[in-house]
């Protein structure tokens, strides 16, 4: 019998069942294709992509860090069969500040005699991360390359490969920067655009592809249009009132926390919104958050933001995201805008669990005039990683999770849907059995307004 086969062997071939936590052994949930394909086609790309680069990387931390990279390949390798044999989880064993928390998770989901959950059997937000966890471990372990990221450069190719793209957002929103008054009627109607360009912004994300860049380079102001009919929710006009309404509020200091998914394009136009907002003064400051470790392939992390900026604002082709960037800058050296990574993101925890198990971080979004949520994960964090029934709305998934006001940007990449209008999700399955894989639909959802 195949390793392959026998994870099959392990699963059902049914849906899972609606409002539970998704769990990979329903053969029917997107989990079962990630856990058995896609996870360890990502895990093996990573492996090929470090073998690849082994002078370069010799060159940079020297010789010895040889050994590191075979050992690194063999944790790789370790890591694809044990998911490919549903080996129980292990305890990870480094000496990072969050691996306490990882083993106390481990240890409750673990039978009372001892025995270890396993990966077709235990809650998928748990397993998922896991995975991506035990990546980043790989590496921790190891002696010269500690602190390696092995996307980085994959993040910072898809990010050069969308300039053209970039360049004509840019040059829309540096025009509207460069007049003296915008009329709040034309705010109004751009400020959609704005934010639903950051929305499309999520379909560009390296975790679906093993690291291959896409490349953006339709006009994104042309692609907001033409792919409204794919947007299944779209609560965005509920959000725009409230900013336009707060405009005429004398309040202070209005904070925008943005919780960030994925570098490259994405960022890029989480980057413009929060530019646009800051400019008309909707907010004030902007704390972006972003991952303290790799993680999903592509999302953000401290370097990718940095870097990020630092490209548009001096190696971009274009005068225009240049000029772009630098206003970036300025607004980080003037604390405006602030970047943070707190460790609650890279673990495997939902949002509602962070009042109890973060209570500094949920009190530092309650200071929050607007939270945005970036992406698929996030909104699977957001609403419990439950396979709730479509119709059910999102306020009511969103559960306790309520420190300020929310707004969630998500192309589909999963099979968690909530929020949506009655037969919405029958009609669209039946038409496009695909619709919750790829990123091709997506949702804007609020809460609290
Ligand atoms: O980058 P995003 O939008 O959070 O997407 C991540 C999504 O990609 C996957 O890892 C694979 O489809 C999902 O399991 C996950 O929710």
């Amino acid at each position: 019998m195949t390793i392959e086969s026998k994870l099959f062997n392990l699963c059902i071939d049914e849906s899972p069942p609606r409002n539970k936590p998704l769990v990979a052994k329903y053969m029917r949930s997107f989990a079962f294709p990630v856990l058995s394909k896609l996870s360890p086609f990502n895990i093996s790309k990573t492996g090929s992509y470090l073998s690849a680069n082994k002078n370069v990387i010799l060159q940079k931390y020297g010789a010895e860090a040889e050994n590191d990279i075979t050992s690194v390949l063999e944790k790789l390798e370790s890591l694809i069969a044990d998911i490919l044999s549903n080996s129980p989880f292990r305890e990870l064993s480094s000496d990072n500040i969050d691996v306490k928390i990882w083993n106390k998770v481990l240890d409750d989901f673990s039978d009372q005699d001892g025995s270890r959950p396993t990966w077709v059997y235990t809650n998928w937000l748990y397993t998922e991360c896991y995975i991506h966890r035990r990546i980043f471990e790989a590496f921790e372990t190891s002696t010269f390359l500690k602190n390696y990221d092995p996307f980085y450069e994959q993040k910072m190719k898809a990010l050069s490969h969308c300039e053209e793209a970039m360049d004509i957002l840019g040059k829309f929103l540096i025009k509207y920067f460069n007049k003296n008054n915008v009329p709040l009627k034309n705010l109004r109607e751009d400020l959609p655009k704005i934010i639903k360009c950051a929305l499309w912004g999520n379909r560009c994300d390296l975790s679906q592809t093993g690291g291959d860049a896409i490349a953006q380079t339709e006009s994104p102001l042309d692609l907001v249009e033409s792919l409204q009919d794919l947007m299944l929710a779209d609560e965005s006009s509920k959000i725009v009132d409230f900013l336009f309404t707060s405009l005429n509020e004398s309040k202070n200091n209005k904070i925008l926390d943005i919780i960030l998914d994925n570098a490259g394009y994405e960022l890029f136009t989480d980057l413009c919104l929060a530019d646009y907002l800051v400019t008309y003064k909707f907010v004030d400051i902007v704390r972006f958050h972003g991952k303290a470790i790799p993680w999903f392939v592509s999302d953000v992390t401290s370097q990718d933001f940095t870097a990020t900026i630092n490209y548009i604002a001096h190696t971009s082709r274009s005068e225009t995201l240049k000029e772009l960037g630098k206003r970036w800058e300025g607004y980080f050296k003037s604390g405006q805008w602030i970047f943070e990574s707190e460790q609650f993101w890279t673990l495997p925890f939902n949002f509602g669990q962070m009042k109890s198990l973060d209570n500094e971080l949920y009190s530092k979004l309650s200071e929050s005039f607007l939270i945005i949520s970036k992406g698929d994960l996030n909104y699977r964090k957001l609403v419990g990683d439950i396979f709730w029934e479509p119709t059910v709305p999102f306020t009511q998934a969103v559960g306790s999770f309520k420190p300020s006001k929310l707004l969630a940007l998500r192309t589909l990449k999963s099979d968690i849907t909530c929020g949506l209008a009655e037969g919405l999700a029958e009609h669209i399955s039946k038409n496009d059995p695909d619709w919750l894989k790829i990123g091709k639909y997506a949702v804007i959802h609020v809460d609290g307004l």
